[in-house]
């Protein structure tokens, strides 16, 4: 049987209503994908601990987590991944990419010319239709 996780991505957005945006490096799963930044949740947790415990290891900066923005499963070729995204905005430091390739703000319009992860496509689409 396939496993299953259950991750959490954030998108945050910042005062000129950008996008942020992080590139997965090569060496990790699902490599070379653009994705909300984020990660599987852990024992108890909820997904607003888990947003912002993760976003504190692999950006060095802490948020505030919103509303829910979509709940898709999708099934990759190894792996049932559940995404819960979630809006969420900086709360104190700059964002430095510990983990990830490369990192950016992105405009809405801009949003679906980065090559997200597949999950990712319906938070994407609706993200970017939003306004
Ligand atoms: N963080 C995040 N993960 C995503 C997104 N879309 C998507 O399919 N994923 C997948 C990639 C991973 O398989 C899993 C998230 O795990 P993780 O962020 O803890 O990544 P990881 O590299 O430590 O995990 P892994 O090597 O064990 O797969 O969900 C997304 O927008 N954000």
């Amino acid at each position: 049987m396939k496993k299953s996780v259950h991750v959490v991505g954030a998108i945050i957005e910042n005062e000129n209503k950008e996008i942020f945006c992080a590139l997965r490096g090569p060496e990790m799963t699902l490599a070379n994908y653009w994705e909300f930044p984020g990660g599987k949740i852990e024992g108890d947790e909820t997904p607003e601990q888990a947003l912002k415990r993760e976003i504190t290891e692999e950006f060095d900066c802490s948020i505030e987590v919103g509303e829910k923005v979509e709940d898709t499963t999708y099934e990759y070729e190894k792996v049932i991944v559940r995404l819960e995204t979630y809006k969420a905005k900086l709360l104190q430091g700059t964002p430095i990419a510990l983990e990830h390739a490369e990192m950016k703000w992105v405009t809405r319009e801009n949003l679906s010319q980065l090559d997200f992860a597949p999950a990712d496509i319906p938070a994407v689409e609706k993200i970017a239709n939003e306004k």
